[in-house]
C-alpha cells in the first residue's frame, strides 16, 4: 500500500530518550516525538513502510536493548504498527508546540497561529519528514551559537568606518533548514544549505518559501561539503554543521577547501564523550577550538581557523 508508515512506540527511562532519538534518526526515522509518562518516557517514531522490513524492526529492538544494558538502564519496550499517511501527519504534528530558543528565537509550527506579540525572531517551520524542529539539544546549541557569532553592534552605535561586512554561511546537513533560516534572520547575507538526503533539501526549499526568504539568500542543494565548494565561488565566512560525530570527523578535512583564515565554524551532534576525538581532528586540520557548550549529554564546538 502506498504512503503507509510504521509507527514505533518506545517506552523507556527518561535518561535514555536522547540515545533512542539518535538511534532512530540513524535508522531512518522521518519524525520523532516524545512525551513524559510519569517516571517513564514514550518516544514515537515514524518510518515509511517501504524502507523498513519486519526483520529491520527486530534488529532495532535488539540495538535498543543493547544500548540500554550498556548504559545500565532497564530495557525499553518497543511496539510497532502500520498507519496511513493522514494518521502519520496528525500524530506527529500534535506533539509539536511553539518553542523559544536562546535569547532571540521562537520556533513556530507552520500550522499554528503566530503569537500576537513577540520581540523574538520567528522561524516558521514545517519540517515534513526532515530532522530539525528545534526541540533537540544539538539544534538549540547551534542556534544559540549562531546568536553569539552573528551578534553585532546595533548600527546606531557604529561609526562610519565600521561597515557591516556581508556574512556568507554553509549549513552542512541542513535538515529542515532551521539553522540556515536562523542565520539569515540574525543578519547573514546568504546561506548555502546542503544535505545528502533529498527530502531534507526539499524541506529546506519549502521552509524558505514559508519564511518569505528571497531565493538568492538561501540556496539549498543535495550534497555535502563538495557541493558548497561547487556553488560558492569564494570561501565562506561561517560553517554550521549538526551531524553525528563520526560523520563530522570524516568531513573536517574537506572543509579546509571552503574556509579562509577568518572562517569560524559551529559543530554539534557530538556526544560529550566524543568531543575529544572531534576536537583533535579539528586541530589537526588547522582549526582552533574556542569553546565547548553543552546541553544534556550533547555538546557544540565553536571553532575558528588558526
Ligand atoms: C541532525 S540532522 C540536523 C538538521 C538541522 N541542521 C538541525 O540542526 O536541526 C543531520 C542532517 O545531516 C544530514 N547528513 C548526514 N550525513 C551528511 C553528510 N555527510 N553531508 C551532509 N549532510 C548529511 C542528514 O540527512 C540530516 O538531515
Amino acid at each position: 500500500m502506498a504512503n503507509t508508515w510504521w509507527e514505533l512506540q518506545i517506552s523507556c527511562e527518561p535518561a535514555l530518550e536522547d540515545s533512542i532519538f539518535w538511534r532512530l534518526e540513524d535508522f531512518g526515522s522521518r519524525g520523532t516525538a516524545s512525551e513524559s509518562k510519569g517516571n517513564s518516557c514514550l518516544v514515537k517514531a515514524y518510518l515509511p513502510k517501504m524502507q523498513v522490513r519486519l526483520l529491520d524492526l527486530a534488529a532495532l529492538s535488539l540495538w535498543l536493548r543493547q544500548d540500554a544494558l550498556c548504559a545500565g538502564f532497564s530495557i525499553p519496550s518497543l511496539k510497532w504498527e502500520l498507519i496511513d499517511e493522514e494518521d502519520w501527519a496528525t500524530s506527529w504534528k500534535q506533539y509539536w508546540k511553539p518553542e523559544e530558543i536562546g535569547d532571540r528565537f521562537l520556533i513556530n509550527p507552520a500550522w499554528l497561529p503566530l503569537p500576537e506579540t513577540s520581540e523574538r525572531l520567528i522561524i516558521l517551520l514545517d519540517p515534513g519528514v526532515a530532522f530539525g524542529t528545534g526541540n533537540h539539544a544539538t539544534t538549540q546549541l547551534c542556534l544559540e551559537s549562531l546568536e553569539m557569532r552573528l551578534a553585532s553592534l546595533p548600527e546606531a552605535f557604529m561609526d562610519k568606518s565600521q561597515k557591516k561586512e556581508p556574512v556568507v554561511i554553509a549549513d552542512i546537513g541542513c535538515g529542515s533548514g532551521i539553522l540556515s533560516i536562523g542565520a539569515l534572520l540574525l543578519g547573514a547575507e546568504k546561506v548555502y544549505a546542503v544535505d545528502t538526503d533529498p527530502l531534507a533539501v526539499q524541506s529546506t526549499f519549502s521552509n524558505r518559501t514559508l519564511n518569505n526568504i528571497r531565493p538568492e539568500r538561501l540556496i539549498p542543494a543535495a550534497g555535502s561539503v563538495e557541493m558548497v565548494k561547487e556553488l560558492s565561488l569564494q570561501p565562506v565566512d561561517g560553517i554550521v554543521c549538526n551531524i553525528l560525530a563520526d560523520v563530522i570527523i570524516q568531513l573536517i578535512p574537506e572543509m579546509s577547501a571552503i574556509a579562509k583564515p577568518t572562517t569560524w565554524a559551529i559543530f554539534s551532534g557530538i556526544l560529550l564523550e566524543q568531543s575529544k576525538a572531534v576536537a583533535d581532528t579539528l586541530e589537526n586540520n588547522g582549526w582552533i577550538v574556542a569553546t565547548l557548550w553543552k546541553k544534556k549529554e550533547w555538546c557544540c564546538l565553536n571553532v575558528r581557523r588558526s
